[in-house]
C-alpha cells in the first residue's frame, strides 16, 4: 500500500515578454529533444555537474499548451487522489514566470487557457463518474492564502489567523478552515473566483498582477466503497506560490520589502526543508520554521504524491533566477516521499480486529491469572522454578484457568531479564492496523506517548498562540482606533484650546474693556465733583456779586434820600411859588373892587343911594354866589384831589408791585442762572430787554399819569389861584365894603333910612363877615388840602423821579463805563462760568452717559461672558456627552460588527452552497450537477460518512 517515490518535478518555460524583450534579453536556455533536460548557455553553469543541464521529469518549453502540461505532469495524481492518497502540485518561480498561469490558467472558461486546478477538478468529476457504481465520492474544497506568516480562509476571510494543527489520526490540517462540499467543476469554479477575489494582491515592477502570497487550493474526496464500507480520504494540495526572486529586484520597498521578507522567509523555509529532506545526515527537518512549510509537511518527504511545477522565464534577462529556480527544482527532485492510503477501517476489518483484541484480551487474564498464581507462591515464601514462571506465551497456550502451586523459597529474587511490559501478538497486530496513518518527519525519533503528547501540547500551543495573536491584533486594531480616536480627540481639543484661548483673548479684552470703562467712569465722576466744586465755586461769586449789586442798590438809595427831601421841598416851593406869582383878578373881582372904590367916593360924598346900595347888594350877593361856587369848585377840586390821590396809591401800589416783581425777577434769573444751564448772557440780554420794556411801559405810563396829574395840577392851581385871586378880592371887597359901611353908617346917621340902610349893611357886612369867616375857613381848609395834594403830587413826581433815576440808575449800570467793564468783566467771568459750566454739564452728562453706555456694556459683556462661559460648559458637556455617545456607538458597532462576522462566519457564507455533503457515486450515474444528488444509503445527508454527516450537521 505504501510506496515510496521521488517527488515528480517539471519545469516549464514561459514565453519571452515584453520587458524582457525591451530589456534586450535573449533566449539562454535549450532543451534537449525528450523534454526532460534544459540547458543554460551561463558562465554560472560553465563547470560542474549542472553544465551538463538540468535533468527534470518533464521540462515544457515556451509555447507548451496548458492541457499538454496537465496531461503530462499532473494527470496522474488525480486517480491517486481518487485511491485515497494525498496529492500535492505546487508551482514555484519567480514572480511573472507564470505559476499562477500554470495553475489557474488565464481564463478558467477558456478551455485552451485554463490552468491545471480546472482541469484536475473537472477530472476529478470525469473520474468520479467514470467510476465503479458501489463507489461513493464525497467532494469539499478548502481555498486559503498564507499572506505575512498568517494564514487567511479565503472563503471566510475574517479568518485571518488560522492554525495548523497536527493529530494522529488526521495528519497536518489547518483547524477551523472553512470547507465546501462541491458536486461539480462549476461549484468550484465559483469557489475559486470568490476565493480568488479575497486575494491580497500586490503590484510590483515585474509583474503587475503578481501575488506576493502562497494561495492553497485543497480539494478533499473521500471515497466509500458502499460495499465494504471502506472509506478512503485523499487530499489535494493546489499550490501557487508568491514569487521566488530576490527583495531587491522587484524594485519593492516600504510595506512591500516587509513582505518580501517574511515571503522569502517562507520560501527559504521551503528550501531548508529541502535541503534537509535531501540531505542524509539531516536529524531535523524544520517544516515548523514557517506556515508554508507545515502546511506542505506531508506533500514533502511525506504522505503525498507531489508534483512540483518550477517556472522559468527564457530570457537572459532573468537568467540568475532561472538559474536558481532550475537548482531549486533539481534538489526538490531528490526527495523521497512515502505514499500510503489514508484508509479508514471497514466493518469487516473492523470485526477482525475486534476478534482479535478479545483474543489478545483472553491471553492477558489468563497471563494475569498465572502471574497472580506465581506471586502467591512467592509471598507465601515458596519457589517456582525459572520454567515455571508465567510467561505470555504460556498464557496464550495454556488453559484460562491454569495456576501454578507455589514454591516454597521466597528469598529468591525475581528475575530481572523478565520483561515488565510483554508484547502480545495480537494486541501489536491492532496496534499496526490502527495505525494506518505514518509517522510525521518532525517527530520520528519520539516513542508513541511522546510523540501524541507532544501534538498535543503543540496544538495547545499553537491554538493559544493563535488566541494571543488575535488578542494581540485585536488589541492592535483597537490601539489603531485609540490612536484615530485620540487624534481625533486631540484635534478636537486643540480646536477646543484654539477657541477657548481666542475666547479667552476676548474674555481679557473685554475685561481689559470693562477696566478701561470702570477707571473711566471713576474719572468721570471725579470731573464731576470737580465740576460741582467750580459751580458751588461760581454761584458763591455770583451771591457776591448779587450782594453787591444790593449793596450799591442800597447805598443809591440812602444817597438820594437826602436830594429827594430837598427837590421835595424846592418843588413845593415852586409849586406854591406858581400859586402866588399868579393872582389874577376875576371880573367879579374887579367889580367888587370898583364897588368899593365907590363906597370909598361915597364915604368921600358921604351918603350912599339905595339904587348904589342895591347895586352893592346885588354884588355882593353875587359875591356870596361866587364865594359858593368857589367853594363848590374847591370841594370839586378836593374831590379830585382824592381822585388824583387814589390814583397815585393806585400807581404807589403798581410801582411797588413792578419793584417786588422786578426782584422776583431779578432772583428769579440768578437762582435760574445758578441751577439751570440757560445761557447766562443770553438770560441778562433778556432780562434786559424785559426790564426795558418793562421800565419803558412803566416810565411811559408814569410818564403819562405824571402829564395828566401836571395838567390836573395846572388846572387846580390855576383855579386855586383864582380862587386865591377872587378871595383876595373879596376880602380886600369885604375891607372896602367894611369901611365904606363905617362910612356910610357915620354918613346916615341922620337919616332914618339911612339907618335902615345902615343896618342893612351891617347885617349884610355881618353875613358877608360869616361869610367871609367861612370863606377864610373854606380857603384855609382849601390851602391846606391844597398843600397836602402839593406835597403829594412832588412825592408823586419825585417817585415817578426816583423810578427814573432808578430806571436810569440801571441803565447806567449796565451802561457806565466802569459799571459797564465790571458788568462786562462779570459777564465775561459768567460767559466763562457759564461755559465751564455748560461744558461741565456736558462733560458730566456725556460722562453719565457712557458710564452708563459703560455700564450697560459691561453688564451685557459680563452677561456675553457669563452665557460663554455657559455655552462653553455647555459645548464641554455636550462633547463629552457625543463622546460618550460616540463610544457606545463604537462599541455598539463592534459588538455588531463581531456579532455579524460571527454570524457571517456561521452562517452567511459568500457561497450559497457547499454546507451540505453531496456523496457523489460512481458508475456513469450522471453528473451530479446536472441531475439531483444520488442519495447514499438511507438517503439525503444523514447517509453520507460520519464525518460527512457531522460537517453537514455543521453547516446546517
Ligand atoms: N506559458 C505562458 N504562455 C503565455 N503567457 C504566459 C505564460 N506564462 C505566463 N504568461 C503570462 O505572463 C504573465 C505573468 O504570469 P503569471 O501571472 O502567471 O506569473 P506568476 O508567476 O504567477 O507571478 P506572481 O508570482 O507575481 O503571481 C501573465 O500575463 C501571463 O499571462
Amino acid at each position: 500500500m505504501a510506496s515510496s517515490t521521488n517527488i515528480k518535478v517539471v519545469c516549464r518555460f514561459r514565453p519571452t515578454n515584453a520587458i524582457e524583450a525591451r530589456e534586450g534579453g535573449e533566449i539562454c536556455v535549450s532543451f534537449d529533444d525528450n523534454l526532460q533536460t534544459v540547458g543554460m548557455r551561463s558562465q554560472a553553469v560553465g563547470s560542474g555537474p549542472e553544465k551538463d543541464g538540468f535533468t527534470f521529469d518533464r521540462v515544457f518549453p515556451m509555447g507548451t499548451k496548458q492541457h499538454e502540461v496537465f496531461d503530462y505532469g499532473v494527470k496522474d495524481i488525480v486517480k491517486d487522489v481518487l485511491d485515497g492518497y494525498n496529492g500535492t502540485v505546487f508551482a514555484y518561480g519567480q514572480t511573472g514566470s507564470g505559476k499562477t498561469f500554470t495553475m489557474m490558467g488565464a481564463d478558467i472558461d477558456s478551455d485552451e487557457l485554463k490552468g491545471i486546478i480546472p482541469r484536475i477538478t473537472e477530472q476529478i468529476f470525469q473520474s468520479i463518474v467514470e467510476s465503479d457504481a458501489h463507489l461513493e465520492y464525497v467532494v469539499k474544497v478548502s481555498y486559503m492564502e498564507i499572506y505575512l506568516e498568517r494564514i487567511r480562509d479565503l472563503l471566510a476571510p475574517q479568518n485571518d489567523n488560522l492554525q495548523v494543527h497536527e493529530e494522529k489520526s488526521k495528519g497536518v490540517y489547518v483547524k477551523n478552515l472553512s470547507d465546501y462540499y462541491v458536486s461539480s467543476a462549476r461549484e468550484v469554479y465559483e469557489i475559486m473566483r470568490t476565493g480568488g477575489a479575497a486575494r491580497v494582491i500586490s503590484s510590483t515592477n515585474m509583474n503587475a498582477e503578481s501575488s506576493r502570497s502562497h494561495s492553497i487550493f485543497l480539494i478533499t474526496i473521500q471515497q466509500r466503497n458502499t460495499e465494504s464500507g471502506a472509506v478512503k480520504t485523499g487530499n489535494l494540495y493546489l499550490v501557487d506560490l508568491a514569487g521566488s526572486e530576490k527583495v531587491g529586484k522587484t524594485g519593492a520597498s516600504g510595506q512591500t520589502l516587509e513582505e518580501a521578507k517574511k515571503i522569502n522567509k517562507s520560501l527559504s523555509a521551503l528550501g531548508m526543508v529541502i535541503n534537509a529532506l535531501t540531505d542524509s545526515k539531516a536529524k531535523h527537518i524544520p517544516y515548523r520554521d514557517s506556515k508554508l512549510t507545515r502546511i506542505l509537511q506531508e506533500s514533502l518527504g511525506g504522505n503525498s504524491r507531489t508534483t512540483l511545477i518550477i517556472n522559468c522565464s527564457p530570457s537572459s534577462y532573468n537568467e540568475a533566477e532561472t538559474l536558481s529556480t532550475l537548482r531549486f527544482g533539481i534538489r526538490a527532485k531528490s526527495i523521497k516521499n512515502t505514499a500510503r492510503v489514508n484508509a479508514e477501517l471497514s466493518p469487516l476489518e473492523l470485526k477482525g480486529l475486534l476478534a482479535k483484541a478479545n483474543l489478545a484480551n483472553t491471553n492477558y487474564q489468563k497471563y494475569i491469572a498465572a502471574l497472580d498464581a506465581e506471586l502467591a507462591i512467592w509471598r507465601a515464601g515458596g519457589h517456582v522454578e525459572q520454567s515455571e514462571w508465567a510467561s505470555s506465551a504460556k498464557a496464550a497456550s495454556a488453559p484460562a484457568a491454569a495456576t501454578k502451586k507455589p514454591s516454597t523459597s521466597p528469598s529468591t529474587p525475581l528475575p530481572s531479564s523478565r520483561s515488565m511490559t510483554p508484547i502480545i501478538p495480537a494486541i501489536e497486530g491492532l496496534r499496526g492496523d490502527l495505525d494506518s496513518r505514518p509517522q510525521t518527519p518532525t517527530v520520528i525519533g519520539l516513542d508513541k506517548d511522546e510523540r501524541e503528547d507532544f501534538l498535543k501540547r503543540e496544538n495547545e500551543l499553537s491554538d493559544s498562540l493563535a488566541e494571543k495573536e488575535s488578542a494581540l491584533l485585536a488589541a492592535d486594531k483597537i490601539v489603531k482606533e485609540l490612536r484615530e480616536e485620540l487624534s481625533f480627540l486631540k484635534e478636537q481639543e486643540a480646536s477646543v484650546n484654539k477657541e477657548n484661548k481666542a475666547m479667552s483673548t476676548q474674555l481679557n479684552e473685554l475685561r481689559l474693556q470693562v477696566e478701561r470703562l470702570d477707571y473711566d467712569n471713576k474719572e468721570g465722576s471725579i470731573t464731576i465733583d470737580i465740576l460741582k466744586e467750580q459751580n458751588q465755586d461760581a454761584k458763591s461769586e455770583l451771591e457776591e456779586l448779587k450782594k453787591q449789586i444790593s449793596e450799591l442798590k442800597t447805598a443809591q438809595k440812602d444817597a438820594t434820600a437826602e436830594d429827594k427831601e430837598k427837590r421835595k421841598q424846592e418843588k413845593m416851593a415852586m409849586m406854591m411859588a406858581k400859586f402866588d406869582t399868579q393872582g389874577a383878578f376875576s371880573e367879579k373881582d374887579e367889580q367888587l373892587r370898583q364897588l368899593l372904590a365907590k363906597l370909598d367916593s361915597i364915604d368921600g360924598a358921604g351918603a350912599l343911594s339905595p339904587q348904589e346900595l342895591t347895586a352893592i347888594r346885588r354884588q355882593l350877593s353875587e359875591g356870596q354866589s361866587m364865594v359858593r361856587e368857589t367853594v363848590d369848585r374847591l370841594r370839586q377840586s378836593q374831590e379830585e384831589n382824592e381822585m388824583v390821590t387814589r390814583r397815585r396809591d393806585e400807581l404807589e401800589a403798581r410801582v411797588a408791585a413792578l419793584e417786588t416783581e422786578y426782584e422776583e425777577l431779578l432772583e428769579k434769573t440768578i437762582h435760574d442762572e445758578e441751577t439751570s444751564d440757560v445761557d447766562l448772557a443770553e438770560s441778562m440780554a433778556d432780562l434786559k430787554v424785559k426790564l426795558e420794556a418793562q421800565y419803558a411801559a412803566k416810565r411811559d405810563a408814569h410818564l403819562s399819569e405824571a402829564t395828566d396829574l401836571k395838567q390836573q395840577l395846572e388846572m387846580k392851581a390855576n383855579e386855586v389861584r383864582s380862587l386865591n385871586a377872587s378871595i383876595d378880592s373879596l376880602k380886600s371887597v369885604n375891607e372896602e365894603l367894611k369901611r365904606a359901611f363905617a362910612v356910610t353908617s357915620a354918613g346916615i346917621e341922620g337919616g332914618k333910612n339911612l339907618a335902615e340902610s345902615a343896618q342893612d349893611l351891617e347885617r349884610t357886612r355881618k353875613a358877608i363877615n360869616v361869610q367871609l369867616a367861612e370863606f377864610d375857613g373854606v380857603k384855609k381848609s382849601l390851602m391846606r388840602d391844597l398843600q397836602n395834594r402839593c406835597e403829594k403830587v412832588v412825592e408823586l413826581e419825585i417817585q415817578l423821579d426816583e423810578i427814573k433815576e432808578q430806571y436810569n440808575n440801571v441803565i447806567r449800570n449796565s451802561n457806565s463805563k466802569a459799571q459797564q467793564k465790571k458788568m462786562a468783566f462779570l459777564e465775561r467771568n459768567l460767559e466763562q462760568l457759564t461755559l465751564v459750566q455748560k461744558q461741565l454739564v456736558d462733560q458730566n452728562s456725556s460722562l453719565k452717559k457712557e458710564a452708563g453706555i459703560a455700564e450697560r456694556k459691561l453688564l451685557a459683556r459680563n452677561e456675553r461672558i457669563q452665557n460663554l462661559e455657559a455655552l462653553l460648559q455647555d459645548a464641554d458637556r455636550r462633547l463629552s456627552i457625543q463622546n460618550q455617545k460616540f463610544e457606545a456607538q463604537l462599541q455598539a458597532v463592534k459588538e455588531r460588527l463581531d456579532q455579524a462576522r460571527a454570524q457571517k462566519a456561521a452562517t452567511t457564507s459568500p457561497l450559497t452552497f457547499g454546507r451540505i455533503a453531496k456523496p457523489l457515486r460512481g458508475g456513469g450515474g450522471g453528473t451530479p450537477a446536472a441531475g439531483p444528488i444520488p442519495a447514499p444509503i438511507g438517503g439525503g445527508v444523514g447517509t453520507a460518512n460520519p464525518l460527512a454527516r457531522l460537517q453537514s450537521e455543521e453547516g446546517g
